[in-house]
């Protein structure tokens, strides 16, 4: 699928400002992601990556402007978004206690897919193996089969995907993103990985700190 000027807008923010602890992290934020395209978040440690990809989906709420789900407003949007969203956080949502299979089948994958899928990212022989007795790379890999589940949803928003790969497992996770974006999903991650994937953009969000000078000059304005 080739993304143009005028392919489909599914997520748009608008000048979004997020706060932490009492910390403006971010401000004046704008983006549009469209069909078949991905937006790579970039940006220092601590920089608001995390808070952002939550704020999408939805689990932080506390945040200024406008989030639009195909151009209907936050909050009302949430769930039409919620059912055409495969999100996978920083911690990846894999139980320890279960086993990669048992994973999968939690989140409602069959039997056939959930195998289908394992062998996908290289899990074939350790299907019924406990989580908590495998690396952090293998679990990452249990976590990201669910991309290779069917009819997965339009939207991946995806928190430091590539973390504790190896070359094979950014390889093959590669490739399946750019497998969802031909067949018109889209992608938003976090990364601090060097991505070849085609149809990416980048938004790094020191372009959007907050010049705290700026902020006092203003506070003295208004209070003098
Ligand atoms: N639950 C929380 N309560 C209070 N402050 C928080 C919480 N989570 C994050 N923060 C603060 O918000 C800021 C942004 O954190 P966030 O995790 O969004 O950054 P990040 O860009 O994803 O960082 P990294 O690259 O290290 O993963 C940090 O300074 C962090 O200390």
């Amino acid at each position: 699928m080739s993304v143009t000027s005028k392919s489909p807008v599914v997520l748009q923010v608008r000048d979004l400002a997020c706060d932490r602890d009492g910390r403006r992290l971010f401000e004046g934020l704008d983006f549009s992601l469209c069909t078949g395209a991905a937006i790579q978040i970039k940006g220092a440690n601590g920089a608001g990556k995390t808070t952002l990809l939550r704020t999408l989906v939805g689990i932080v709420s506390d945040f200024r402007g406008e989030i639009l789900w195909c151009g209907s407003s936050f909050p009302s949007a949430l769930p039409a978004m919620r059912g055409s969203l495969l999100y996978i956080g920083h911690r990846g949502g894999v139980r320890g206690s279960l086993t990669p299979l048992e994973n999968l089948l939690w989140y409602g994958a069959t039997r056939e897919s959930a195998l289908w899928a394992l062998d996908c990212v290289d899990l074939s022989g350790f299907e019924g193996s406990l989580c908590y007795s495998l690396s952090a790379g293998e679990n990452r890999r249990v976590a990201l089969a669910r991309l290779f589940l069917p009819q997965t949803p339009r939207l991946w928003i995806l928190d430091e995907p590539f973390t504790a790969l190896d070359a094979v497992g950014v390889a093959i996770l590669e490739q399946q993103m750019a497998a969802h974006l031909g067949f018109g999903g889209s992608i938003l991650l976090t990364s601090h990985q060097c991505l070849s994937l085609e149809r990416l953009v980048s938004v790094d969000l020191s372009d959007f700190v907050v010049d705290e000078s700026l902020v006092a000059m203003e506070a003295e304005h208004v209070f003098s």
